[in-house]
């Protein structure tokens, strides 16, 4: 059992993730919560993007899941660019062992590849990551705001916009 496999279903409800065309499911392992996802909402699509074995062993669940028209897997390194271009841009259970700098960093990286009107969501156990505050103030370093923070039950789902 991942991480996911527990709060997942608590992520599927707490935002209508049907409202974004796609995702890209930052670090996303083997696809626990992008499979959830997507077989939530039938409209949308989305990559899991994690290193290289995560992301096989993701595009292998996927393609069991009966979602690969759907979906995808991309290997590649949190610490370079980005895929650009998703609506929607999951950081689940990434943040809480990175330092600031690193954190900073990575959400930068999601701002500068998210499309015009998508949005960052971090998704965290509140008892593992960084309270709310914290969170803020290094969305707004990353030229991020809050633009909502929807409850997930011990899982908060940040939803990071641009100005
Ligand atoms: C704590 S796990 C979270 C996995 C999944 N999002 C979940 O909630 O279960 C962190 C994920 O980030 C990935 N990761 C860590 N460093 C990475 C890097 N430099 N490049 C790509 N993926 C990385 C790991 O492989 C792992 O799948």
């Amino acid at each position: 059992m991942t991480a996911r496999d527990d709060i997942a279903p608590r992520v599927v409800t707490a935002y209508d993730w049907g409202s974004l065309g796609d995702v890209l499911d930052v670090g996303g392992g083997d696809g626990t919560l992008l499979i959830a996802l997507l077989n939530e909402y039938p409209s949308l699509r989305g990559r899991v993007f994690d290193q290289p074995d995560l992301a096989e062993a993701a595009r292998k669940r996927i393609e069991a899941a009966g979602l690969a028209d759907r979906a995808g897997a991309v290997a590649g390194d949190l610490s370079a660019d980005l895929p650009p271009g998703a609506e929607g841009y999951l950081l689940a259970e990434v943040l809480h062992d990175r330092d600031d700098d690193d954190t900073r960093d990575l959400l930068t990286r999601c701002a500068e590849a998210v499309g015009e009107d998508g949005a960052v969501f971090v998704i965290e156990t509140v008892t593992r990551g960084r309270d709310l505050t914290a969170l803020t103030a290094l969305a707004e370093g990353a030229g991020l705001m809050v633009a909502d923070v929807h409850d997930a039950g011990e899982v908060a789902v940040l939803e990071l916009t641009r100005p």
